[in-house]
């Protein structure tokens, strides 16, 4: 006879925390949210710790290039969307790990015989007004000249004005030779007064700019999450059915953690790719595997070598899999159970494998709520995809800005590139939707104020980090009713604005 539950699943909106006692040290300035991201033995470090408990979803229309940026700058890691070639995911890993803070490769470049109507047009699709203009056109090229709107005047210039015509020439142009620092970069600008200085290479290539604006970016971020080579660290999603080209390839690129993606991880072909993987690379390369939503498949994924485990089945916000499989488990019930798992996991085995909360956080207590009841990190797709950095277009729609956002198991995300990951011809069914989110402006505002709202909660639970939030967490579930209760009740609202504010 089939197995039954004694207790329904539930979810986050269902429980609530209960405050403990808070001494004067539990402010919020004092509670660090530094965690392991991957497996450690007891007594050890992590190889890997996130500065905040921060992922991005292995989703195209989540984690890009700029999201990966963006999001390591304050402390987190993205992982870069496996559903497309290798080539191209590599590329975006490559570029990431490339990145300078400050040095910013041209992406607004012209060849000297190129007129100023191509100079228009590329000013509009970009948005910037410095243009490089290099021997091939191209953002490597051998540096000729440097174009800003300071040397044309809308209407007056005629468009078909060649470049060479308009440019600073490269004889005339205040530039630095690669190798030179941030501080000496920013030095120069100063004291020419420029607004870019052009860093080239030996033969006058170029290499990247350095803006004014840009130059004191980094001191801002004290939480950076840099490797050993103090370049961002960033994730890639891999598959159960190209690893033997994939992996390599990424770990090439300079992936530094892998991720198996997959709805369902409990299965021969997660145990499959984790052997493989760890047979050819050992320890040397961390591999996340999911998802799962019980003790079994935690233990399964364990003992098959994964250095964490992602939960969570059917609760994402674009996840239509519980409607469309009839599997799932409430987001909260699962993490329970998993985190259970791990603490006798470790207990027994003296193996900490972290656990990552993946989909279904849509306010910010959530997050809260997920670190107490024990993920060590979350996932999330939804939250970062309204963000200036995912890569979707943020598009007007009846008067609001949105950004588009799409379930990797949507028709979308399947027929993207006409790109098969190797499984069935023909699309059968569909477990995801396409969407849009409402435009929430860029990641670092939005991620420092749901940070600030963590760890005052954490303070109310007198937890001044993460692993004691875990300890001390006393959770209850609540009522229908006293949800209610809960909101504003009972008052005629001023601004209807506030009845949707999250
Ligand atoms: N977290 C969630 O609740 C959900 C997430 N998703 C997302 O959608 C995307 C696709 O997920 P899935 O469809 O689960 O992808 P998947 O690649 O894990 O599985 C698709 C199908 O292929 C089979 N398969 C896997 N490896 C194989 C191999 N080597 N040879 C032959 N068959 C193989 C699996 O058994 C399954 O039937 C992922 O990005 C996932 O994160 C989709 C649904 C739910
Ligand atoms: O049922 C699904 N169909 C899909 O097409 C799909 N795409 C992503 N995901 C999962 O949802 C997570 C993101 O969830 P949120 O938007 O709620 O943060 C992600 O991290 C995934 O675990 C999907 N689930
Ligand atoms: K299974």
């Amino acid at each position: 006879m089939a197995y039954l539950y004694e207790e329904p699943s539930r979810t986050f909106s269902e429980y609530l925390l209960i405050p403990g006692y808070s001494s004067t040290e539990c402010i919020p300035v004092n509670v660090s949210l530094k965690t392991p991201l991957v497996k450690f033995k007891k007594g050890e470090e992590p190889s890997i710790t996130l500065n905040i408990p921060m992922t991005s979803a292995i989703m195209q229309s989540v984690s890009g290039e700029a999201m990966a940026k963006a999001l390591s700058r304050e402390g987190g890691i993205s992982f870069i969307y496996g559903s497309q070639p290798i080539g191209s995911q590599c590329a975006m890993v490559s570029r990431v790990k490339a990145f300078k803070a400050g040095f910013v490769p041209s992406d607004s470049n012209l060849r000297s015989e190129d007129t100023l109507s191509d100079l228009i047009a590329l000013k509009k699709k970009k948005g910037h007004s410095t243009i490089a203009v290099t021997e091939d056109g191209t953002s490597s090229g051998k540096l000729l000249g440097v174009v800003s709107s300071r040397d044309w005047r809308p209407s007056r210039t005629p468009l078909d004005t060649p470049i060479y015509q308009l440019m600073t020439p490269f004889a005339n142009l205040v530039y630095a030779k690669e190798g030179i620092t941030l501080s000496e970069a920013n030095d120069s600008i100063w004291e020419h007064k420029l607004n870019s200085l052009p860093i080239v290479d030996e033969e006058n290539h170029l290499k990247y700019f350095v803006f004014r604006k840009d130059y004191d970016c980094h001191k801002d971020n004290p939480d950076e999450l840099l490797d050993e080579k103090k370049r961002y660290r960033v994730g890639a999603g891999i598959n159960t059915r190209d690893y033997k080209e994939r992996v390599p390839a990424l770990v090439a690129s300079g992936a530094d953690v892998l991720c198996i993606d997959s709805s369902e991880g409990y299965s021969e072909w997660q145990h499959l790719t984790l052997s493989w993987i760890k047979e050819q690379y050992g320890d040397q390369v961390k591999v996340g595997a999911g998802n799962v939503v019980d003790k079994e498949g935690f233990l399964f994924l364990a003992e098959s070598g994964a250095d964490f485990v992602k939960v969570g089945i059917g609760g994402g916000s674009i996840c239509i899999t519980r409607e469309t499989k009839g599997i799932g488990r409430g987001q909260a019930t699962a993490l329970l159970e998993v985190a259970k798992a791990r603490d006798e996991y470790f207990q027994e085995q003296g193996i900490y494998i972290p656990i990552c909360s993946d989909g279904g956080i849509v306010l910010d207590y959530h997050m809260t709520l997920a670190l107490a009841m024990g993920a060590d990190f979350l996932m999330l797709g939804r939250y970062f995809a309204r963000f200036d950095e995912s890569p979707t277009e943020k598009v007007n729609v009846k008067g609001s800005y949105m950004k588009e956002y799409w379930g990797e198991g949507s028709s979308r995300a399947r027929n993207w590139q006409r790109y098969d990951l190797g499984g069935d011809e023909t699309l059968s069914f569909v477990e995801g939707v396409d969407s849009y989110v409402p435009y929430a402006g860029p990641l670092k505002d939005n991620l420092q104020l749901s940070l600030s709202k963590i760890k005052s909660t954490m303070c109310n639970c007198g937890a001044l980090n993460i692993s004691e939030l875990q300890k001390k967490a006393r959770l209850t579930v609540v009522s229908s009713t006293s949800i209610i209760e809960g909101g504003a009740h009972d008052v005629l609202l001023k601004d209807s604005q506030d009845s949707l504010k999250k």
